[in-house]
């Protein structure tokens, strides 16, 4: 029987008070840029790193034979890793299962000290490194890093603490004469499968934390697109004291693990960051079986979209055209919230695409603090993007304005690339692309009304993220009524882009996800499995009750 964890006996403790973690500005010649060339250099002068699982706490060697390549040079490896068997799945279950009979016991308190201490240990002495890593292995520039691998971790490591706390305080709110009920904020029964995206180090720490924190144990499979920072945020775990085997971390072959995973009854809740077609199919997978599992799972995805700009004539044209170039191609379009369709209306069409392609050709590409672009994280991202562009130059019903090149001789270059179609359901407004993309729609501004939100509302199969751009206080409010379901993330007059834990709750709909909100209380209690209590203080004399007697 494992011990009761006893400081949650002796106090009722505040947590420490929210503060959101500042964006670090990396300008010229200040100190922080020099850390960070620095660390780069010393990253660059050690690699490649060796990765190997991490199970129970230990690192299990096993064969190097896997690579997590730079995107900016394709000959240089970030790391070197080995993949967990199948054997070794087995026995991450059974460990994380051993493990959670203690951590499912530790008070909220102490696992938000854990948290709390690692959120330090990337404040201080892990910022730079987490930095490179996310830099050098996930193909970004430094503001891109800092609002990821720092900003949103540490946002994430401190508010899901607070959050949890929500949860545990509400309690039932009625208490009949001589009764006390209470909710007890159980973890879900057996383990929950965390499989992460390449394109945020913080997504990967939201979907271990978001179930740890509320008693569960994580089977981790990272993205093999970012091995490094994953599993220096594990490290970082550890440090700050993770107990072992309480989040198993296993890179490896995909399909493998997850088929092992699949294979335990215990299993109880997919957490799950990328695709919708991956997402589909597991989904299928786990709901093709459901009498074997010991309970319900739970799943919890947040994959694809197609996101849209709507700019209203009445719209700030400048800042309509900036924020949808940021949105657009801010780290090479691989935000799953990336603009990727633009509606604009007739009366400002030349103006805004001459602005919208002086600006997006002025953006320089490559490894410079100077450089707005990067490459794309991949061979296979490179081929399938450049493949797409071909495809959209030479459509009868599209043309080129912006773009439509593309380098593969040191790293994984595409220009950021801009398309204009006469029609507004090809597949270039509707499909995802996941790369530095974007299609442009010009409709008559009498149009602006029911006829253009059925045709945003309708022609995805999405409903991610989307903005509308308007001074016109109407247009405003009818974009905001219409297009309610369209995007579970909606901007007014600002991009659609670079949403934060805490700030706006991040998700969609539809093929866009199971919206649950990363960085959410609604998140969290989708991984727990409360336990209802009532204990009665007064004693009866009779089993019949008034209305029985004469
Ligand atoms: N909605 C969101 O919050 C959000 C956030 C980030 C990324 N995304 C989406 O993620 C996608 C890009 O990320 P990606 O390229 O890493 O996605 P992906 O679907 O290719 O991979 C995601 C994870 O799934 C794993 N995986 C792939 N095939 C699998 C299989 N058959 N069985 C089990 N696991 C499998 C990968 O190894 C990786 O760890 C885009 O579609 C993007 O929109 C969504
Ligand atoms: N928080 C992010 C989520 C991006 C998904 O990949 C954003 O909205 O930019």
């Amino acid at each position: 029987m494992a011990s009761v964890n006893a400081s949650a006996t002796l106090g009722s403790f505040n947590l420490p008070a929210l503060v959101n973690e500042p964006f670090i500005s990396y300008g010229p010649k200040s100190a922080e840029r020099e850390h960070l060339v620095q660390a780069l250099a010393e990253m660059k002068e050690q690699m490649p790193f060796e990765v190997h699982p991490n199970v129970n706490g230990q690192d299990v060697a096993g064969t190097l034979d896997q690579s997590q390549q730079t995107p900016f040079n394709h000959s240089k490896m970030l790391a070197k890793y080995s993949h967990a068997s199948p054997e070794l799945v087995r026995q991450a279950i059974d460990g994380a299962l051993n493990a959670k009979k203690q951590w499912s016991r530790t008070s909220l308190h102490d696992r938000a000290a854990i948290f709390h201490r690692a959120a330090a240990l990337i404040r201080g002495p892990y910022r730079y490194r987490m930095m490179a890593a996310t830099i050098i292995g996930q193909g970004k520039n430094a503001y891109q890093a800092d609002i990821d691998c720092t900003a949103e971790s540490i946002d994430f490591l401190t508010i899901f603490p607070t959050l949890a706390e929500g949860l545990y305080k509400n309690q039932p709110p009625f208490n009949a004469p001589g009764v006390w009920n209470r909710s007890e904020i159980r973890p879900l029964d057996g383990f929950v499968y965390a499989i992460a995206p390449f394109n945020f180090t913080a997504l990967a720490v939201n979907l271990v934390l978001a179930p740890l924190i509320v008693g569960n144990v994580v089977v981790w499979k990272p993205s093999p697109g970012a091995v490094y920072s994953s599993w220096l945020f594990n490290h970082i775990m550890i440090e700050a004291g993770l107990p072992a085997g309480v989040v198993q971390f296993l890179p490896g072959d995909a399909k493998e693990v997850t088929a092992e995973v699949l294979k335990s009854p215990d299993f109880s809740s997919l957490h799950f960051t990328g695709s919708t077609a991956v997402f589909r199919s597991l989904s299928s997978a786990i709901y093709s079986k459901m009498e074997f599992w010991k309970s319900y799972p739970r799943l919890v995805g947040e994959t694809g979209g197609k996101n849209f700009h709507l700019i209203h004539p009445s719209a700030d044209l400048k800042n309509a055209v900036l924020k949808s170039v940021r949105a657009a191609f801010e780290y090479q379009g691989q935000k799953c919230s990336a603009l990727s369709r633009i509606y604009i209306p007739a009366s400002l069409a030349d103006d805004f695409k001459r602005l919208l392609v002086k600006e997006t050709e002025a953006l320089t590409m490559g490894e410079r603090f100077t450089d707005f672009i990067g490459p794309v994280i991949s061979r296979t991202a490179f081929d399938r993007i450049a493949n797409y562009i071909q495809e959209a130059k030479y459509a009868p019903e599209t043309s080129l304005l912006a773009g439509g090149t593309v380098d593969d001789s040191t790293g994984y270059y595409i220009r950021p690339t801009i398309i204009e179609t006469s029609d507004p359901r090809s597949r270039f407004m509707t499909e995802e692309v996941f790369g530095p993309f974007l299609c442009l729609y010009v409709y008559q501004d009498n149009d602006f009304g029911e006829k253009l939100f059925n045709l945003i509302d309708t022609s995805t199969q999405y409903a991610l993220s989307g903005a509308v751009f308007a001074k016109d206080r109407q247009a405003i409010i009818e974009a905001t009524d219409q297009l309610r379901f369209s995007a579970g993330n909606f901007y007014i007059n600002d991009q659609c882009t670079g949403a934060m834990p805490g700030h706006q709750p991040f998700g969609g709909s539809r093929a866009s996800g199971t919206n649950d909100k990363a960085g959410s209380a609604g998140l969290l209690s989708r991984f727990v499995s409360s336990r209802t209590i009532k204990e009665g203080f007064t004693t009866i004399d009779s089993v019949l009750y008034p209305s029985n007697l004469d």
